[in-house]
């Protein structure tokens, strides 16, 4: 008989830990689920569109080979079909409970070397992420800093001195509304998300690790992440920070849940005054209707891959720090060898959240009336395992962070009645969760 095998204490990891020992060039992801810190690179996965699926499982399966427990995939995916990837199956990866969660006991996460994710985290997609409080549509989300827990120094504690360039300047950002408005009048066209950017540059260089953590503080509840995203020639390291509120899909064994966004007030921070913008939302139907084509189009994407699959009648209403949003969370089932949760993201990618409807002309909108370049902005950000459990987030409320400058992205839907200045007041309301963790809200 062979001799046992000898019994190694495994390390326990709390999210705190995982946060700390982040630096550029790991990739990091949290969400309500757990939290997920990946370094070293085993493969980088190079592909297109369209052979990305087979390199991905190509990947995962040498990694499998090689004896990694449950490999997983990380990294980011861009906007447009043509747009850039990251995506690398790590040498290590370290897995831990939700930020903010007790620290798990016991012994640690689901397997040898790549592990996965703590059993005893919430099932997929966020449910412990600020839902409807049956008869009050309220729901107030983390306080505006807790000053038990006031989170890490600023990310220029001395003052960045912020310069700040919105790309394009406002009034050419109306002005593509009112031009994508006309497109939408003449037909052919149903809703569309028109996006625009705010460059920002610092006398020294952002500190990603701080931004992260302040992110992650500000709101423990969002699906955070960082993903390398340099690409060759880049003169520095490009990290892609952010925090999500919209989870585009998550797989767990079977259950698979979707969770669209579309419809947003900003956050007024006073109790009287969101209630109104609360109700003043479900009552919209232009609201409703943004709302509804993304809900259509993710319920008929994924209905092709799922069965049981169950579409609420109605959006409740949910919140960050920063604005409400209309909200449908959707569940289904997928058979065993199904679809794995990058699949199906890729089989979402883009929804009308960030694109519109129908898909082509959308598309051909955007990029005539976009003037920048959208990159990773808008694209999917998360993980997958070889077992094709994962979870992946629509890359929204983020940055692309190189040296001195972090380039911050917005959107917003457009469908017939929206109104170029309340959109224009709506991107500068969802820039204020990049804005508020650099300390440069007043300055942009
Ligand atoms: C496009 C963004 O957000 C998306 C658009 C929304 C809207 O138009 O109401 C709401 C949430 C997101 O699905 C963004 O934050 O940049």
């Amino acid at each position: 008989m062979p001799p046992p095998a000898p019994v190694r204490s495994r390390t326990v990891h709390g999210a705190a830990d995982l946060l700390a020992a982040y630096l550029p060039g790991s990739f990091y992801y949290s969400s309500a689920r757990g939290c997920l810190l990946a370094d070293g690179v085993r493969t980088r996965v190079r592909a297109d569109a369209a052979n990305r699926a087979e390199a991905v499982a190509e990947a995962l399966d040498e990694a499998l080979l090689a004896g990694a427990g449950n490999p997983v995939v990380v990294g980011a995916i861009g906007f447009r079909p043509d747009a850039a990837s990251s995506l690398v199956v790590p040498e290590v990866v370290r897995w831990a409970g939700a930020p903010g969660g007790p620290v798990p006991d016991g012994p640690a996460f689901g397997g040898p070397a790549s592990g996965g994710p703590p059993p005893d985290s919430p099932a997929p997609g966020g449910q412990a992420r600020r839902g409807p409080v049956p008869g009050n549509p309220v729901h107030p989300g983390p306080a505006l800093g807790n000053p038990a827990h006031p989170g890490p120094p600023a990310v220029g504690s001395a003052g960045y001195g912020w310069s700040v360039v919105p790309r394009p300047a406002p009034e050419v950002y109306t002005e593509g509304v009112r031009r994508a408005l006309e497109l939408i009048r003449q037909g052919g066209l149903r809703k569309v998300v028109l996006a625009r950017s705010l460059e920002l540059t610092a006398a020294e260089a952002v500190s990603v690790p701080r931004l992260l953590t302040r992110l992650v503080h500000a709101d423990p509840a969002a699906h955070a992440f960082a993903a390398d995203v340099t690409a060759d020639g880049d003169p520095v390291p490009r990290t892609l920070v952010g925090a999500s509120p919209e989870l585009l899909v998550s797989r767990r064994g079977p259950v698979v849940v979707a969770n669209p966004l579309a419809g947003s007030r900003p956050r007024a921070g006073e109790p009287a005054e969101d209630e109104r913008r609360i109700a003043g939302l479900l009552a919209s139907e232009k609201d409703r209707a943004e709302h509804q084509h993304v809900v259509a189009q993710v319920a008929e994407v994924l209905g092709r891959f799922c069965g049981d699959l169950e579409v609420p009648a109605e959006p409740e209403v949910i919140g960050t720090p920063a604005m409400w949003h209309l909200s449908t969370r959707i569940t289904g089932r997928v058979g065993p060898g199904g679809p794995s949760a990058l699949a199906l993201a890729e089989a979402l990618h883009p929804t009308p959240a960030v694109c519109g409807v129908p898909l082509e002309p959308a598309r051909a909108a955007i990029a005539r009336l976009e003037p920048e370049d959208r990159g990773y902005y808008s694209g999917l950000v998360g993980w997958s395992g070889a077992d094709g459990d994962g979870e992946w987030v629509v890359t929204i409320r983020c940055a692309e962070v190189a040296g001195r400058v972090a380039r911050l992205f917005a959107g917003a839907g457009l469908v017939e009645g929206s109104d170029p200045d309340a959109e224009l007041a709506e991107t500068s309301a969802k820039f204020r969760t990049l804005l508020r963790a650099l300390d440069a809200e007043e300055t942009a």
